[in-house]
């Protein structure tokens, strides 16, 4: 029986692991990137090193030093090729294809466009296509509000999600970011559990095999 008449089977037996993976500092390296084109368009303008990010929004702590460099920031974001030149995590591709042909799961990319949607979401479709191939799109959740995704588990370095679904389905990996390594996990997502890196195999496999347990 071939792998997908095995996974068509089981949804008979026992349904599937229903994974969502974000794109942004979990597949994509977007802090990375920001930083370095921030420092290109404005070379004479205040940085923040990775190391001294804090918190999520990145426009929040640039808005803090100054007024306009939050929309200076927002500018270098909402820019032509910027979600579409951003390189991936290391090992995040090859680990979402693993995981991905794992018996018995599902995956979707499930992630939050900019408000300035214009570039940004054409192109998070592109980076799609162009490090999973053309099928993936099928596999495409473009939101603002992941609360009301129905799944078992969501990978996200957001620490705070919240939304119209006060009781989200999944349960939250959180996916360690410069903005959230500090993070205490008092000030986790209840119930979630933390993944340092996609290179830390041994970690994800066990959650993965875990969640499926519960099912
Ligand atoms: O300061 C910021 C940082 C990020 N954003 C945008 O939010 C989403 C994040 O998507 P996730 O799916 O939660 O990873 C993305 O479009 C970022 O550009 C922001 O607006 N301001
Ligand atoms: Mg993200």
């Amino acid at each position: 029986m071939s792998r997908s008449n095995k996974k068509t089977k089981r949804l008979w037996e026992t349904r599937n692991l229903r994974v969502l993976v974000d794109m942004d500092c979990v597949l994509a390296d977007f802090e990375g990137s920001l930083l370095k084109k921030w420092k290109e368009r404005y070379p004479n303008e205040p940085h923040i090193a990775l190391e001294e990010r804090r918190g999520f929004y990145v426009t929040k702590q640039y808005g803090d030093i100054r007024e306009d460099l939050k929309s200076k920031i927002i500018e270098v974001l909402s820019s032509e090729g910027f979600f579409r030149e951003l390189p991936p995590i290391e090992g995040a591709i090859d680990a979402i294809k693993e995981i991905s042909s794992m018996e018995g799961v599902e995956v979707f990319i499930c992630t939050a466009p900019l408000k300035e949607y214009q570039h940004c979401a054409v192109e998070k479709y592109e980076w799609i296509e162009k490090y999973f191939g053309r099928d993936w799109l099928a596999r495409v959740i473009l939101t603002r509000d992941k609360t009301v995704i129905s799944a078992d588990l969501l990978i996200d370095d957001r620490t705070d999600i919240t939304g119209a679904e006060k009781n989200p389905s999944w349960r939250q990996v959180v996916f360690t970011a410069c903005h959230n390594k500090h993070t205490p996990s008092n000030l986790l997502p209840k119930h979630s559990v933390r993944l340092e890196s996609w290179l830390d195999s041994d970690t994800w496999k066990q959650i993965i095999e875990d969640a499926k347990k519960k099912l």
